[in-house]
């Protein structure tokens, strides 16, 4: 039986925090393979990347997620008791939950809302002069899901809202100030959302049926239960957080097409836009890692996974992968012109089926929303890049650029 490569260092949790996305990626080239060992967060972690280890990961009879996500990510960024951490048929049931709020049609309806919010703070810009992208489409993102989600919204409330859902994004990675941010973002976000629940089932609040917060409101486990309070507000927010975060990838986007002018017109074309959005989603960085442990010991090339080992999938690391992606390093949507999609080798948002295992219940949305606002960006508004800083710091994460994305003197076109 080999021996997985193994760290020396006796806890690598510093290292992580220090390089930041790049950790895994670094590990692997120096011990010359997709798999290491090493300790973070004193416990022994399995670390891999690349497609064969994605595909490994998503073996639901190999791993399970129940215990994977430290402690400190569900006080922040995940919440207790949600659909992350479970398993087998509680998992399976949850999550047909979630994926009947992604109809095509609801998922163009949310995309239509994003939009006419865009159109309706467009004179505000056009006054302001000086609009920094990210915080201005959270806060858009915040009311258009809102409104998709069932959920009402009043005026004076968006603030507080965007800032608490912010804080929960911001917070996952972090040891700092931020992670306390993030846990007082929870709990009054658990607390917002757990009335809401409470409202629709006393009947104070109505909600149109097939909306997120109605569907969660009146979801009934496998045991035909009610989800508890506390349980159906963490689900409400794993729709209602999520589609706030894509405020980060439209600001990778806006920087893209920056960086890159010549897709400003090329996106006009269908295959393109996709092209571009794909490529947007495999370059920038956003998730680092997702969490898994071994469900009974097994070996795999050699190796040997022993019972109840924490394995971490380096997403960002298999969207870097040279053999997967040629001149990884390069922003090149012309990658993907004619790519017949592969559910291990692009995983910004995890791998493998969206029923059966963990992927992300989100892409459909925030493809289209990344879609839609490429289009303003690009088709609804002209406006200029002053100088700023547009370094996106690989050992921050969750990563933006520095500056959030400044842009002046913005103008519509129409
Ligand atoms: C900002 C863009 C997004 C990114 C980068 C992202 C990323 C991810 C990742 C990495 C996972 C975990 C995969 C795993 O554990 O194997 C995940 C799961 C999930 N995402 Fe997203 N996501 C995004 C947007 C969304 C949106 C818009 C929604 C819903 C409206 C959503 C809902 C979920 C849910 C419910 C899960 C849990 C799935 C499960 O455990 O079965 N995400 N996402």
């Amino acid at each position: 039986m080999a021996t997985i490569p193994t760290d020396r260092s006796p806890d690598s949790t510093l290292a992580f925090l220090r390089i930041g996305y790049p950790f895994i990626g670094q590990r692997c080239e120096r011990y010359g393979s997709d798999i290491i060992q090493t300790r973070l967060l004193l416990t022994p972690t399995i670390c891999m990347r690349g497609r064969a280890a994605a595909e490994l990961f998503y073996d639901t009879d190999r791993f399970m997620r129940e215990g994977a996500m430290p402690a400190r990510g569900q006080r922040t960024l995940t919440g207790r008791g949600g659909v992350q951490g479970l398993d087998g048929d509680a998992h399976h049931d949850r999550k047909a939950m979630f994926l009947s709020l992604m109809t095509p049609t609801a998922v163009q309806r949310l995309g239509q809302l994003f939009t006419d919010e865009w159109r309706a703070r467009l004179p505000a810009w056009e006054l302001a002069g000086t609009v920094t992208l990210h915080p201005e489409v959270a806060s858009m993102l915040t009311r258009a899901v809102c409104a998709w989600a069932g959920v009402p919204l009043a005026e004076g409330e968006l603030d507080r809202r965007t800032t608490d859902l912010q804080a929960m994004i911001d917070s996952a990675a972090s040891v700092s100030h931020r992670h306390w941010r993030g846990r007082l973002g929870r709990k009054r976000s658990e607390h917002w959302a757990g009335d809401l629940v409470e409202g629709i089932r006393g009947g104070s609040l109505s909600a149109p049926e097939d909306t997120a917060l109605r569907v969660i409101a009146e979801h009934r486990d496998t045991e035909g239960r009610l989800l508890p309070r506390r349980i159906a507000a963490v689900e409400l927010l794993n729709v209602i957080r999520p589609t706030v975060a894509v405020a980060r990838f439209v600001v990778f986007a806006a920087l893209a097409l920056h960086d890159h002018p010549a897709w400003r017109q090329r996106v006009r074309d269908e295959d393109a836009i996709e092209q571009f959005v794909q490529e947007v989603r495999r370059y920038y960085p956003f998730f680092p890692v997702a969490a898994a442990r071994v469900r009974r010991a097994f070996d795999w090339h050699g190796y040997h996974f022993p019972q109840g080992r924490r394995v971490l999938l380096d997403l960002y690391g298999t969207d870097h992968h040279p053999e997967l992606w040629p001149e990884p390093e390069q922003f090149r949507p012309e990658r993907f012109a004619g790519w017949r999609g592969d559910p291990f080798a692009l995983v910004p948002q995890g791998g493998g089926g969206h029923l059966t295992g963990h992927r992300c219940a989100g892409e459909w949305i925030t493809i289209e929303l990344m879609k839609r606002a490429v289009t303003v960006l690009t088709d609804v508004i002209r406006y200029d890049v002053p100088p700023q800083d547009l370094a996106v710091d690989l050992s921050r994460m969750p990563a933006l650029p520095g500056s959030g994305f400044v842009v002046t003197a913005v103008r519509r076109t129409d």
